[in-house]
C-alpha cells in the first residue's frame, strides 16, 4: 500500500453542509493538489468544476466514491490563505464552504453543467486550435449560447470541460454573462513599420512611390509621428490601429494599401484591459501639519496593534495619508487592498490612486465584465503587475499573497454587508480576519465610526487616531435645521422644498456655486393612492406599495422588479382621482428643472447608474461644472470630492429617523453628517439646509453640533441596555415558505425549540416591516448571545434544530436564511 493519498474532498457549488469525497485515480494522482479545479460528477448527470479541499487516505463510509474525471489546472487557482479564510467564513456566517466557493470566484472560473457558454464573435486564434477546440467552438458558434451539459451531448466528447477551460482562457468563449457594454477586446490591432523599411534609403524610397498616393503618404506621415519619429520607427514602435485612423480620419483601406504594399506590418497585441491611458506618475502629495501627525500615530499604533480607526472629519484628507502608507507597504514589497463599500467611490478615488500607483493599481468590482475578473485573479495568482487593489467587499476574495495592509474607506458603511445570497458576510469585519491570516494591519477609516468599531476603540482593542481639522483649515459646514411642519402649516413650502433652501440656492447658484441635494428614495413617487377611496398600488408579489417611476411611466416594485402600468382610473372604486404621494429622487429633479430652468440638473441613483460608465458620467460633469445641481440618493453621501459645492440639502430627515431598526439613529447621523460633509471642502464654508419635522430631535442636534461624542454615547448606552452589538451578537434567522400558515407554525417550532436551550436569548417570531416578497411569507426569529459565547456552538444548535424541522414533511419545503451580525 502506498502512502500516496487516495482520497480528496471537493468543494462544490452546492448548498450541502459538507464536502464531498472522491476518490483519486491512479493517473492523476500525481496531478491532484489542494485549491486545483477537478471535474467530478455529482448527482444523476450533473457534472461541475470544484475545488480540492484537502487530500487524505480516509474512505467515507456511507458511501461509495465516484473517480474525480479530470484535473483541470496546471497550479492551485486557489491559495492556502484562501481556503483558510473561506473555512472561517462559513464557519462564522453559517453558510457552507460551496456558497463562500460560488460568491468568490469569478464566473469564468467556475463551470458546472448548466453554465451558459457564450460565443465571442470577435474571436480571432493566434495559433492553430486543436481539433477538440474546434468542434466545441463549432458547436458554440452554430448555437451562439449553450450549457455545458449541452456541449457534452452535442460534442460526443465525455468530458468537455478541459477544452472549454482552454477556450476560455483564449476568449474565444465567455460563461455566464451576455457580453456587457463597454466590453473591449484583450488584443488590440497595432502597427509597426516592416523591416525591409528600417533604413533610409528604402524609406526615401518609399516616399518617392507615394508620391503620387497622398492619401498614403499623409498616413504614412502621421504614422511614422506616431511611432515619435522614423528612429523609433526604426527601432520597432507600435501604433495602435485604431489611433492612427482615427487621430487622422484615415480610412481602412488607405491604411491597406501600405500594409499590401509591405510598408507597415499588421498584428496583434495582447492590451491590458483595466489598463487606463498611460499618466506620468505623481509624486504623493506632502501632507499637512495635522495628517502627518495622524500618519505617525498610526505607525506607531501598528507597532503593538492590529487594527487602527481613523476617525478623521470629512475633508480632512484620510486619502492621502492612505496613499502615503500604502507606498510604504510596496516599498516593503507587499501587497495593500484598498476596500469601498460602493463602486460609486471607485471613479474618483480610481483616478486619485492611478496618479501615484499607475499600473501597480488594479480595479475589481462587480460592474467589470466577468472576463475583466478573471484578468484581476489571475493577475495577482501569477503575481504579475498589480500590488494595490482598489475594490468592493467581494475583492476580499482575491488570491493575495503577501498582502501588508487593508484599507477599510467609510468603515460605517451597512453597503459592506452582503446581503443575499450566503455568505452574509461583512466585508469589514472579514477584512480584518483575512489582514489576520497574513500578518498584515487593517486601517478603518470614516468621518462617522460605526458604534461597534468606535466602541472596540475605547475599549483599546484597535488604535483611535483622530483628525479633527479640515485640510484646508476650513470651517465645518454650518447646519441649518428648517421646520417644515412649521413651514407647511403657514403654506410657505414650495412643494418638497423651505423657502430657506430656496434662497441660498439661488445665492449660491448665482454665485457660480454648486448644489447637492440628498433624498433617500428613488422612483418619482413611493406610493400612488386613490384620492377618493384611499386605494393603494400594491405589488401583487409582496407586500408593499409600489413605486411610480414617471420616466417610464410605469408602477415598479423595488422588493422583486415586478412592474405594472400605471391605471387611468382607481382599480376599486373607478374614480379617476389617481394621485401620487411622497416623493422620491425623479420627482425632486423634475420640479428642480422647472424651478431652475437656466441651470442643469443630474440625478445620480441606482435608476440612471445602471451602465458601467454611468457612474464617470454625472460625477464628471458635475465635477467640471457642466451640470450645477446634483440630486441622489445616498450614493452621493460619502467620500466624493467636488470642490464647488457651497450648500447640501437634506430634503427629508425624517423617514430615516423613523425606520423600525435599532440603527436608525446610528445611520441617520451618519447619512446626514457624511452628506454635509460634501460641502464647502474647498477655499468656502459650506452649508446645509436640513429640513425635518423635528428640529429638537437628538440626533439632529448631534448632526447640527459635529457632536459625534455625544451621539456615540447615546448610542452605547441603548445597546447596552437593550442588549444589542457591540454587547451582544445577534442572528437572524428568516423563516420563508408561501404558505403563511406553514410559515408561522415552522417559526413557531424553531423559536420554541431554541428557547428551551437559548431561553430568554430568544425573540420571536415577528413579522418584519415587509412580510411577504415575491409571494413568499416571511418570519424572523432574533437571537441575541453573549459576545463571549461560542458562534460555532450556537451554529450547531441553529443547524440541528434547522434539522429537525425540515425532516418533517410538511416543512420540507420551508428555506432558512441565516443572518450572523446583520446590518
Ligand atoms: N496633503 C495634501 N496635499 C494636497 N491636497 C490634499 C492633501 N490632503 C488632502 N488634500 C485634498 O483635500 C481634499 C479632501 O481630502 P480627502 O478627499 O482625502 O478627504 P477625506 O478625509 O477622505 O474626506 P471624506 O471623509 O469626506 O471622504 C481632496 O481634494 C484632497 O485632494
Ligand atoms: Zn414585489
Amino acid at each position: 500500500m502506498s502512502s500516496q493519498n487516495q482520497f480528496v474532498d471537493i468543494i462544490l457549488p452546492v448548498p450541502l453542509p459538507r464536502l464531498f469525497t472522491y476518490s483519486i485515480p491512479e493517473d492523476m494522482v500525481s496531478m491532484v493538489e489542494v485549491g486545483k479545479r477537478v471535474v467530478v460528477s455529482f448527482g444523476k448527470k450533473k457534472s461541475y468544476s470544484g475545488i480540492v479541499f484537502k487530500l487524505h487516505n480516509n474512505k467515507p463510509k456511507e458511501y461509495e466514491t465516484k473517480p474525480i474525471l479530470s484535473v483541470l489546472d496546471s497550479a492551485p487557482i486557489v491559495n492556502n490563505e484562501q481556503l483558510r479564510f473561506w473555512q472561517w467564513l462559513a464557519d462564522y456566517y453559517q453558510c457552507t464552504l460551496g456558497e463562500v466557493y460560488k460568491a468568490a470566484l469569478p464566473s469564468g472560473l467556475k463551470m458546472e453543467s448548466e453554465t451558459n457558454v457564450i460565443y465571442n464573435a470577435e474571436f480571432v486564434a493566434d495559433h492553430p486550435l486543436s481539433p477538440n477546440e474546434d468542434k466545441i467552438l463549432d458547436i458554440v458558434s452554430a448555437k451562439k449560447v449553450c450549457t455545458i451539459n449541452e456541449l457534452n451531448q452535442l460534442s460526443g466528447l465525455k468530458n468537455c470541460l478541459p477544452v472549454l477551460k482552454r477556450l476560455l482562457e483564449y476568449n474565444a468563449l465567455f460563461v455566464n454573462e451576455k457580453l456587457k457594454e463597454g466590453f473591449k477586446a484583450k488584443t488590440e490591432k497595432v502597427l509597426s513599420l516592416c523591416d525591409e523599411y528600417k533604413n533610409d534609403e528604402s524609406m526615401h524610397a518609399a516616399f518617392d512611390n507615394l508620391s503620387r498616393a497622398p492619401k498614403q503618404l499623409e498616413l504614412l506621415m502621421a504614422f511614422l509621428s506616431m511611432c515619435g519619429g522614423v528612429n523609433k520607427a526604426n527601432e520597432g514602435v507600435f501604433v495602435s490601429r485604431q489611433d492612427l485612423l482615427k487621430k487622422n480620419n484615415a480610412s481602412s483601406s488607405t491604411l491597406k494599401e501600405l500594409i499590401t504594399k509591405n510598408i507597415v506590418c499588421e498584428s496583434e497585441r495582447n492590451i491590458d484591459r483595466l489598463d487606463l491611458t498611460e499618466k506620468e506618475k505623481h509624486e504623493a502629495h506632502p501632507l499637512n501639519e495635522a495628517q502627518q501627525d495622524a500618519h505617525q500615530q498610526i505607525q506607531n499604533a501598528f507597532a503593538t496593534k492590529d487594527v487602527c480607526l481613523l476617525h478623521g472629519v470629512t475633508s480632512g484628507g484620510k486619502t492621502e495619508i492612505y496613499i502615503h502608507l500604502i507606498e510604504e507597504q510596496l516599498k516593503k514589497g507587499k501587497q495593500v487592498l484598498y476596500l469601498l463599500p460602493e463602486i460609486a467611490l471607485t471613479t474618483q478615488i480610481t483616478t486619485r490612486l492611478k496618479k501615484h500607483f499607475g499600473n501597480l493599481l488594479g480595479i475589481y468590482h462587480s460592474k467589470f465584465a466577468d472576463a475583466e475578473r478573471v484578468e484581476v485573479w489571475n493577475n495577482l495568482l501569477e503575481q504579475k503587475t498589480y500590488k494595490v487593489i482598489l475594490g468592493v467587499r467581494s475583492s476580499i476574495f482575491l488570491p493575495f499573497q503577501n498582502l501588508g495592509l487593508i484599507v477599510v474607506d467609510e468603515e460605517h458603511e451597512n453597503t459592506y454587508k452582503q446581503f443575499d445570497p450566503a455568505p452574509r458576510y461583512h466585508a469589514r469585519d472579514a477584512a480584518i480576519v483575512l489582514a489576520n491570516i497574513f500578518g498584515a494591519k487593517t486601517l478603518l477609516g470614516t468621518a462617522t465610526p460605526s458604534i461597534e468599531s468606535y466602541f472596540n476603540a475605547q475599549q483599546g482593542k484597535y488604535a483611535l487616531i483622530e483628525l479633527t481639522q479640515r485640510f484646508e483649515g476650513i470651517q465645518m459646514p454650518e447646519i441649518i435645521a428648517v421646520d417644515t411642519r412649521e413651514a407647511r402649516r403657514k403654506k410657505k413650502m414650495n412643494s418638497h422644498f423651505s423657502p430657506v433652501l430656496l434662497q441660498h440656492m439661488d445665492e449660491a447658484l448665482a454665485n457660480g456655486e454648486q448644489v447637492i441635494l440628498f433624498q433617500n428614495r428613488r422612483g418619482f413617487s413611493p406610493f400612488i393612492e386613490c384620492g377618493q377611496c384611499a386605494w393603494v398600488a400594491k405589488c401583487v408579489n409582496c407586500d408593499v406599495s409600489m413605486t411610480y417611476h414617471k420616466h417610464f411611466n410605469q408602477l415598479v416594485c423595488h422588493y422583486c422588479n415586478h412592474t405594472e402600468k400605471l391605471p387611468d382610473v382607481c382599480p376599486a372604486c373607478h374614480s379617476p382621482a389617481i394621485e401620487t404621494r411622497g416623493f422620491g429622487t425623479e420627482k425632486i429633479q423634475e420640479e428642480m428643472s422647472i424651478l431652475y430652468p437656466d441651470y442643469k440638473v443630474a440625478r445620480m441613483d441606482l435608476d440612471t447608474t445602471r451602465s458601467k460608465s454611468a457612474y464617470d458620467k454625472i460625477i464628471s460633469k458635475f465635477e467640471e461644472g457642466k451640470v450645477q445641481i446634483l440630486i441622489g440618493t445616498q450614493m452621493i453621501s460619502k467620500g466624493l470630492d467636488f470642490e464647488n459645492v457651497r450648500v447640501v440639502g437634506i430634503l427629508n430627515a425624517d423617514n430615516m429617523l423613523n425606520y423600525p431598526d435599532f440603527r436608525a439613529f446610528e445611520r441617520s447621523f451618519q447619512l446626514m453628517t457624511q452628506v454635509s460633509g460634501r460641502a464647502g471642502r474647498k477655499h468656502k464654508r459650506g452649508l446645509v439646509i436640513l429640513q425635518t419635522s423635528n428640529p429638537q430631535h437628538p440626533v439632529i442636534m448631534d448632526v447640527i453640533n459635529h457632536n459625534f461624542a455625544n451621539h456615540y454615547q447615546g448610542q452605547i448606552e441603548e445597546r447596552r441596555a437593550f442588549k444589542y452589538p457591540p454587547f451582544h451578537r445577534l442572528i437572524y434567522i428568516t423563516i420563508k415558505h408561501k404558505d403563511q400558515q406553514i410559515t408561522n407554525q415552522a417559526a413557531y417550532f424553531i423559536a420554541k425549540q431554541l428557547t428551551t436551550v437559548l431561553g430568554n436569548r430568544v425573540l420571536g417570531p415577528q413579522a418584519p416591516v415587509i412580510n411577504r416578497i415575491q409571494n413568499q411569507f416571511i418570519k424572523k426569529v432574533l437571537i441575541k448571545v453573549e459576545k463571549k459565547a461560542s458562534p460555532v456552538k450556537v451554529k450547531q444548535l441553529i443547524q440541528e434544530v434547522i434539522f429537525s424541522l425540515q425532516s418533517q414533511q410538511a416543512y420540507r419545503y420551508v428555506t432558512f436564511q441565516i443572518d450572523v451580525d446583520p446590518a
